[in-house]
């Protein structure tokens, strides 16, 4: 029987799962009405008291809220607002359109006018006022994680292992691929729409409520920090994984006082406009997450990174150790879930973070029964490395939409998705050695590909995948031929990066036969659900950066300039290349038509998918690799189409 200290004897005496229920459907527009079981103490009592949406009950508050409704009796002003804003059919979409208000558009590098008398982290902590807050999140148990690359696969370590040590974990990481959800999981699981829209809402209540020219509304990291805190205190998790957003010293995450214990992953040149142009700038900013006498980790770093977090731990009398990459012999013969030699050293800096959360709260004693330092990881260690979940980081998806039955699927050729959100040098470099080494079908890398479906797919999915895995191996040698599906944002340097991935690539062998340019689905100005409508009106859209991006491939693989002359641009895209360009030799096209021997420009995500596929039905010989990668925004894009169509 195991024993775990947890926060399961409720911190305000009061059952711990906040009771949702649905009180009326019959509202032309209010989909939802929650309850929640709150502290009476909380300061947004005082403020649902005011406005008459408070009933008390046997100590324990009962907030009423309902959202959005028409209610023109209501005196809320806000309530009224949401009715008039937010018409939308659904709830949960009125919720990504209020979501979507908050984005505040600004070119990169330039500092966000949120006006008001405030510096960022004096909001966050007058918004976590409100909402009657801040000091309950003094009461969250933290494990605080920066860095450039590897926050997000870290955090993901970190909560399945804890997960697995028989802890209720929270885990907040940015951006999401399909729904806005993913940010906040529970368990290990994204939260629920209800749960969510339940604290939206009363989220975005209270502060609209009490915005003013001092303090206005909290943009959308901000906002969805908050939150992401609030959701954590409600849900009485034992532990909160906070991926920082952007940074360190200034992130809106920073309003943690005192984590338990703090990362900072690999350093590396991203959001260079606004952390500067050295890596001793940058280490600077992340080294910002650290506090006073609590312990740190990082991984091994370049110097001019490491000095700057050794004189910031050593300032703060902070314990810093590093973490080593984690040894594959450690794991006992299981592999990590998240593939690509770089999830090493994301694991071993997981491993070190879990072991100091647990000794500092006094859990490793109650599981363990050991001191910690034992050099065998324990059990839940291993499966939590070996279960942990994050889409678009290093995914496997084989897609077999096209066959519409067995036959017809043994007549067709395979097609197979690699997606990673890389979009960074460094992460590029990460990403093209996983993929070459996935394509040549190196099971000793990290990961066999089987087991690198690590989307937060579930389990009949994985087994549907493995069987496809198997039969297909089964089948006549097929010929692979390796895609490249890119889009980057215009801020990136995608010669940077193209030529990385292209470089590292061929080191070790692959080559890109093509490769494909598309604008994104996503729009940065929108928030949007798994369920949002899929734009295909194509019409109009500028696809001058796609065209650029071509110019640059086609540098790279041939050293010669863009075949295209900039009046052609905007017909060529509105054609999809003829199927045989997939696989056919590149000396069979000349330069100059509506595609290079090397590239084309598709005019939309959806129709590049529709075309991958008939090109793979017609072609039962042929295996088609894509790596889709230079954006997650893309890469999500193409997830939800695959799961979709
Ligand atoms: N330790 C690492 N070193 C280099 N690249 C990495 C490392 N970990 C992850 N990557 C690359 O970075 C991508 C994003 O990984 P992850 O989400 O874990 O990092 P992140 O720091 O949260 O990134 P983001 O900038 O997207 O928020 C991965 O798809 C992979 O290409």
């Amino acid at each position: 029987m195991m024993h775990v200290l947890t926060n399961s004897v409720p911190k305000w005496g009061i059952p711990r799962s906040p009771h949702f229920d649905t009180i009326d459907h019959s509202f032309s527009i209010c989909t939802r009405c929650s309850f929640s079981c709150l502290p009476t103490s909380l300061a947004t009592h005082d403020i649902a008291r005011n406005k008459g949406l408070l009933h008390i009950k046997e100590g324990c508050a009962f907030t009423i809220m309902s959202f959005p409704v028409i209610e023109k009796t209501e005196s809320n002003v806000v309530i009224k607002e949401y009715a008039e804003d937010f018409t939308s059919s659904s709830s949960y979409e009125s919720a990504m359109e209020a979501l979507s208000s908050l984005i505040t558009i600004r070119k990169r590098g330039e500092k966000t006018q949120i006006g008001g008398r405030y510096k960022k982290l004096e909001r966050m902590l007058m918004y976590l006022k409100i909402l009657g807050l801040e000091d309950h999140i003094a009461e969250l148990k933290v494990i605080h994680v920066a860095g450039t690359k590897g926050k997000g696969s870290t955090c993901t370590f970190c909560e399945a292992i804890l997960r697995e040590c028989g802890l209720r974990t929270g885990l907040f990481t940015s951006p999401h691929l399909i729904d806005v959800r993913e940010r906040f999981r529970i368990n290990g699981l994204e939260i629920s729409e209800d749960k969510f829209l339940h604290h939206f809402w009363e989220c975005w209540s209270l502060l609209k409520e009490n915005v003013s020219d001092d303090l206005p509304m909290a943009p959308l990291f901000q906002f969805l920090t908050i939150l992401a805190f609030k959701i954590f205190v409600y849900e009485q998790v034992d532990v909160a994984v906070i991926e920082v957003g952007l940074g360190g010293t200034k992130d809106s995450t920073n309003v943690i006082k005192e984590p338990v214990v703090c990362g900072v992953t690999s350093l590396g040149f991203d959001h260079m406009e606004t952390l500067g142009n050295t890596l001793r700038m940058i280490a600077s900013h992340k080294a910002g997450i650290f506090k006073s006498q609590i312990p740190a980790f990082t991984v091994p770093q370049l110097s001019e990174a490491m000095d700057i977090l050794q004189e910031r731990a050593l300032q703060l009398a902070a314990p810093l150790e590093v973490a080593a990459p984690l040894p594959i012999e450690k794991l006992r013969g299981l592999k990590l879930s998240l593939s690509g030699d770089h999830q090493f050293i994301n694991a071993g800096l997981a491993v070190s973070l879990c072991k100091c959360w647990l000794q500092r709260t006094g859990n490793w004693e109650k599981i363990f029964h050991k001191d910690g330092k034992e050099a065998e990881l324990p059990e839940a260690f291993l499966r939590g490395l070996s279960t942990a979940q994050l889409s678009g980081r290093a995914q496997i998806v084989y897609d077999n939409s096209y066959a519409s039955s067995e036959a017809s699927e043994n007549s067709s050729g395979d097609l197979v998705f690699y997606l990673d959100g890389a979009h960074s040098p460094e992460s590029m470099e990460a990403c093209a050695k996983w993929f070459s080494s996935v394509v040549k079908g190196n099971r000793n890398s990290s990961q066999s590909s089987l087991s690198s479906m690590n989307g937060g797919e579930n389990m009949e999915e994985v087994l549907r995948n493995m069987r496809h895995e198997k039969e297909k191996s089964k089948q006549p040698y097929k010929i692979s031929k390796q895609i490249l599906l890119f889009n980057c944002m215009e801020v990136r340097d995608p010669q940077v990066l193209l030529r990385r991935l292209v470089n590292i690539c061929a080191s070790s062998g692959t080559h890109f036969s093509k490769a494909l340019f598309v604008p994104s689905i996503s729009m940065y100005n929108k928030v949007t659900s798994g369920s949002s409508i899929v734009p295909l009106d194509i019409s109009g859209k500028d696809l001058s950066w796609q065209f650029s991006l071509q110019r640059h491939w086609e540098r790279i693989i041939c050293g010669a300039d863009s075949v295209h002359d900039k009046n052609s641009e905007m017909d060529s895209a509105r054609t999809l290349p003829p199927r045989t360009f997939l696989y056919e030799a590149a000396s069979h096209y000349c330069p100059g038509k509506d595609y290079s021997a090397y590239s084309a420009i598709m005019p939309s995500l959806p129709l590049t998918i529709k075309w991958l596929r008939d090109c793979v039905k017609e072609n039962p010989s042929v295996r088609v690799q894509v790596l889709v990668t230079g954006s997650l925004h893309l890469v999500g894009d193409v997830l939800k189409l695959l799961k979709r169509i």
